[in-house]
């Protein structure tokens, strides 16, 4: 039954709600990931909306002394960081259906640590030059993250690797990007089960 409403609907709410059903095996949750100023507030709001799913934008679950820290110009550590990502998780976690996730998530490690609360993620990494992001931080405004913080996020950055990430690259123009994170995201999956009719061969 599951699988015949996977076969007929298109990526829609529907189709989110079964990716939680099945443990995410047929779909997963999206983590938009890089550092700051790559985009992925902008990116995830754009795949969330095309691919009628929620969205969770991690900057929204720091602790207020954390935002205040990275004001001041203070890269946050490790010991800052296990409790938000938690947050981040659980409320990835509580929407109950696939989620598309804004955090820069910049260690493996942080990766990992959001991978236990919600399984599997697909990786969208943001990069691009140092410049195009100063530039891009430099006309946001009323944004605590300074633009000082960019060399210690570059320094912690561990590069996403393998067949669930896909990297894009922050000078293509929006659109293409939004098309090619939509394409991945909706790939077909080796792991995804095959339709099967009732007493049929697929
Ligand atoms: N593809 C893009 N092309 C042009 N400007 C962009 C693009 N993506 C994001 N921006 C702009 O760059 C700035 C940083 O984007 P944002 O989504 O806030 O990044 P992040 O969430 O990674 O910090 C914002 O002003 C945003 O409007
Ligand atoms: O929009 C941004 O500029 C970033 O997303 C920023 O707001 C984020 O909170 C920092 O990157 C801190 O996160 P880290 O723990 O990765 O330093």
């Amino acid at each position: 039954m599951i699988a015949l409403s996977i076969s007929i609907a298109p990526m829609t709410t529907l189709s989110c709600v079964l990716a939680t059903v099945n443990g995410g095996d047929l779909v997963r949750n999206i983590l938009v990931m890089g550092i700051c100023g790559t985009g992925k507030t902008t990116l995830a709001g754009r795949l969330a909306e095309r691919l009628s799913c929620a969205m969770i934008e991690a900057d929204e679950h720091h602790a207020p002394e954390a935002i205040a820290r990275m004001a001041r110009g203070d890269a946050l550590t490790d010991v800052d960081r296990w409790g938000w990502l938690d947050r981040v998780g659980a409320a990835a976690h509580d929407t109950g259906v696939q989620t598309v996730i804004a955090c820069s998530a910049l260690k493996r490690a942080y990766r990992a640590r959001l991978a236990e609360r919600l399984g599997a993620l697909d990786i969208i990494f943001l990069h691009g030059t140092r410049s195009l992001v100063v530039a891009r931080m430099s006309q946001r405004t009323a944004h605590y993250m300074p633009t000082s913080l960019i060399d210690s996020q570059l320094a912690v950055l561990e590069l996403p690797e393998g067949q669930d990430v896909l990297p894009l690259d922050i000078a293509d123009p929006l659109d293409r990007m939004v098309d090619a994170a939509h394409d991945f995201a909706t790939r077909p999956r080796q792991s995804a089960r095959p339709f099967i009719p009732q007493g049929g061969k697929p």
